[in-house]
């Protein structure tokens, strides 16, 4: 066969996954215009044949010239020319008939009159013009798998790849189906089709059996019935119809001269020696000669392979497929090694990077606009999400409850319980009337703090001694003690400090005087409040919480909509496609970098109204960083999905960037008091720099050259994090 007459050229293909080998060594040619059946078992190897075929999956060894070129280096190439319909249905079942013909003609590049004409011409081809509004996700099996047909045609691909076309479909539909394919193969088009059903095998004019990831045998379905380990010599061949024929078969199988036997539906196929005769046969049935229908038969396909695999298990697969697949058919030497396959690895040739980017984003924009429940992920929580933090992460404590026990009871014990009262830190929970009461109020937990005032307290400070009080705090909670302790003390240092002034007052002595010639401290410290006077939390968390939230939605949303379209098997679909890589991400990922933006301008909208929190500095500033971190966190989100393979897989792995996102960031605990080690790490953290860009620009109206610090370290996070993302991110499985 001359290389132009072959549409389909396969070397010594192997392909392993890890130690195990899914195909070994197989070899065979497919002419243009044939139906090329290709049969065996679940797990033979049949769809990764057809994988690397495509182009998707690179081979472990020898290789494939389809159309012409290298199918694995040549494959962006070779991918305009074919068509492939997988073996689940893999089309979007959220885009209409019309929507999912559209989006794959214009992923293959026909420009809008083109579209219209082959949308048409596949309409009618497939009969599916009915349905054309109708989501795709609700169309029974056998429409399904006609709109797969139809959108796998609107190219107009010469050679066209079925996985398993009717699977799960109904006769009627499966006749249909194959009417269709008829239909193409009468116009030119070659098919590779892979199947389980032998009546389909009959239908094709080449076949290839494979078993155990060999392939055993290849021919015209004819060819193979003649091969003498179907019918050896010396056997023959019959047909057996006969009452309750189930019963018979292990009788049949123990007869001398009997080689085989096996079940088809009501009847048996038998084969055996030639000098059994078929009345020595019958006779072992022991039932009455006349309810026994008995006629000689050539084998089916079904005999065909069912010996074939019967033989393999007894011999080795090994052997046997060796041996028969030479016999029956040597690919044509000639025509492989001038072409250079993959036997020393190459280069891929890349294709057109944005080919298809429109393509991918409108259609990113209908599934956006078909999940309502996407956007109000995207646009209402974060707005709630900053109202609940923004309120509920509030560092002010006060209102520590306390316990007093007073034993004193006069004046000076009551001016002191007011004066912890009076600070707001603490609040009156119970005046416990003994010890045992006080205690209680501590340990059960209902006070945070006691305040214990023994029975001389007045007395002392009457007679000039040292008094004393004593105040139980509950360490449990570290923050709320250190403040509880902190007050209690300059609570002290300030009663004691007004008795002293009191003291010296009436001695007409002082330490030192103020300008009025008052009675003053001798130090005075002055503290001024800068950008946030009033020690609002909200001024210091909300900013900080605008960038975890941002991050939060853009992360999980892309590494989703990629995840989701790689378990789905659409990514599989569109990797055969003439797609190119970038056109590819950039359409997935636009959207949401638009849904982020708003998503942003929202979220600073509660920010500025509901917390009156200003944006001091430059709001284009502000956006423009704003950006450049979302560049980061989609990045983020296409990482996650270049590891994850699975939606939950795709969970656990944002959250794993989330939670140091979250703790080490700088948005809840300052980043300097981290061990050194812990704060080398968040220097890896694409959000600790936008907290900082954030609060600088919101709070210290900080301008481009203050942060310059932190716009390099988020240009250089987002390089690393979209550079690896991209090279990860390839076309193939
Ligand atoms: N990515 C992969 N990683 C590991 N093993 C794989 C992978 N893809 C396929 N296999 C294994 O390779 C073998 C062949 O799989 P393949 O899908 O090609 O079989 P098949 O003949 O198409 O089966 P079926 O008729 O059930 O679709 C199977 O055992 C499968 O588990």
């Amino acid at each position: 066969m001359s290389d132009t007459q072959l549409a389909i050229e396969v070397q010594h293909l192997t392909r392993r996954f890890g130690d195990f080998v899914a195909v070994r060594d197989v070899s065979f040619q497919v002419r243009k215009g044939a139906i090329f059946g290709l049969l065996g078992p679940n797990g033979s190897g049949k769809s990764t044949i057809i994988r690397m075929l495509l182009g998707i999956l690179p081979p472990s060894e020898g290789g494939a010239i389809v159309l012409g070129r290298d199918a694995y280096i040549e494959s962006e190439s070779i991918k305009p020319r074919v068509g492939y319909m997988s073996q689940h249905f893999s089309l979007y079942a959220d885009l209409t008939v019309r929507e999912n013909l559209e989006f794959y003609g214009r992923i293959y590049g026909l420009d809008n009159v083109r579209l219209e004409e082959r949308k048409k011409a596949v309409m009618e081809l497939t009969g599916i013009d009915d349905f054309v509004d109708q989501l795709a996700g609700t169309l029974s099996g056998g429409w399904k798998q006609r709109l797969a047909l139809a959108c796998s045609l609107i190219h107009e691909p010469d050679l066209l790849f079925l996985d398993e076309p009717t699977a799960g479909i109904d006769p009627v539909a499966r006749r249909h189906l194959w009417d269709l394919l008829f239909e193409l193969s009468g116009r030119g088009v070659t098919l590779v089709v892979t199947t389980h059903y032998m009546d389909e095998a009959e239908r094709c004019t080449d076949v290839g059996y494979l078993y155990l990831s060999r392939l055993l045998v290849l021919g015209k379905p004819d060819e193979l019935k003649q091969l003498p380990q179907i019918t050896p010599e010396g056997t023959r061949r019959f047909e057996l119809r006969v009452p309750h024929v189930a019963e018979h078969l292990a009788n049949l199988r123990q007869q001398p001269g009997v080689r085989d036997a096996t079940l088809f539906g009501e009847t048996l196929h038998v084969l055996i020696d030639e000098d059994v005769s078929p009345e020595t046969l019958k006779s072992h049935l022991g039932v009455a000669d006349q309810e026994i229908e008995m006629r000689p038969i050539a084998p089916s396909l079904e005999d065909v392979f069912v010996t074939l695999t019967a033989n393999a298990e007894k011999e080795g697969a090994e052997v046997v497929g060796e041996e028969i697949a030479a016999e029956v058919s040597q690919p044509d030497e000639q025509l492989m090694p001038q072409k250079g396959l993959t036997a020393k690895p190459r280069k891929r040739v890349p294709g057109k990077p944005m080919f298809g980017l429109w393509a991918v984003l409108v259609k990113e924009f209908f599934h956006i606009r078909r999940q309502p429940i996407t956007l109000f992920f995207m646009l209402v929580v974060p707005v709630m999400q900053t109202i609940i933090f923004g309120y509920a992460i509030d560092t002010q404590i006060e209102n520590i409850p306390m316990v007093v026990l007073d034993l004193d009871g006069r004046k000076q014990s009551r001016d002191v319980i007011s004066a912890f009262l009076n600070t707001r830190r603490f609040q009156l929970e119970q005046t416990a009337i003994n010890s045992e009461q006080f205690h209680r109020a501590l340990t059960s937990g209902r006070a945070k703090v006691g305040l214990r005032i023994p029975p001389d307290y007045s007395d002392k400070l009457l007679h000039g001694e040292q008094a004393q009080l004593q105040v139980l705090i509950d360490g449990s909670d570290s923050q709320v003690a250190t403040t509880a302790q902190s007050t209690a003390q300059l609570l002290g240092l300030n009663l004691s400090i007004a008795r002293a002034k009191s003291f010296a007052d009436n001695l007409q002595v002082a330490p030192s005087r103020d300008p009025n010639g008052e009675l003053a401290l001798p130090i005075d410290a002055r503290t001024r409040l800068l950008y946030n006077p009033g020690l609002e939390s909200a001024h210091f968390f909300v900013p900080g919480l605008v960038g975890i939230i941002l991050q939060l939605v853009t992360l999980f949303l892309t590494s989703f909509a990629i995840v989701r379209e790689r378990e789905l098997g659409t990514l599989e679909q569109l990797f055969v496609t003439p797609v190119g890589r970038m056109g590819l991400l950039l359409g997935k990922l636009f959207p949401y970098a638009m849904i982020g933006f708003v998503e942003l301008l929202i979220v600073l909208a509660v920010m500025i109204y509901a917390f009156g929190v200003p944006i001091n500095g430059s709001i284009t500033l502000l956006l423009t960083l704003s950006m450049l971190f979302m560049v980061c966190s989609l990045g983020l989100g296409l990482f996650v999905s270049t590891v994850a393979t699975t939606q939950l897989e795709a969970v656990q792995f944002a959250f794993i960037i989330m939670l140091p996102s979250v703790l080490l960031s700088g948005f809840m605990f300052p980043r300097s008091e981290m061990p050194l080690p812990i704060y080398l790490v968040t220097f890896a953290i694409p959000v600790t720099y936008f907290i900082e860009i954030l609060r600088g620009i919101v709070l210290r109206a900080a301008d481009f050259f203050d942060l310059i610090p932190s716009v390099i370290g988020l240009t250089l996070c987002g390089l690393m994090v979209i550079t690896g993302s991209v090279m990860r991110f390839q076309k193939r499985l």
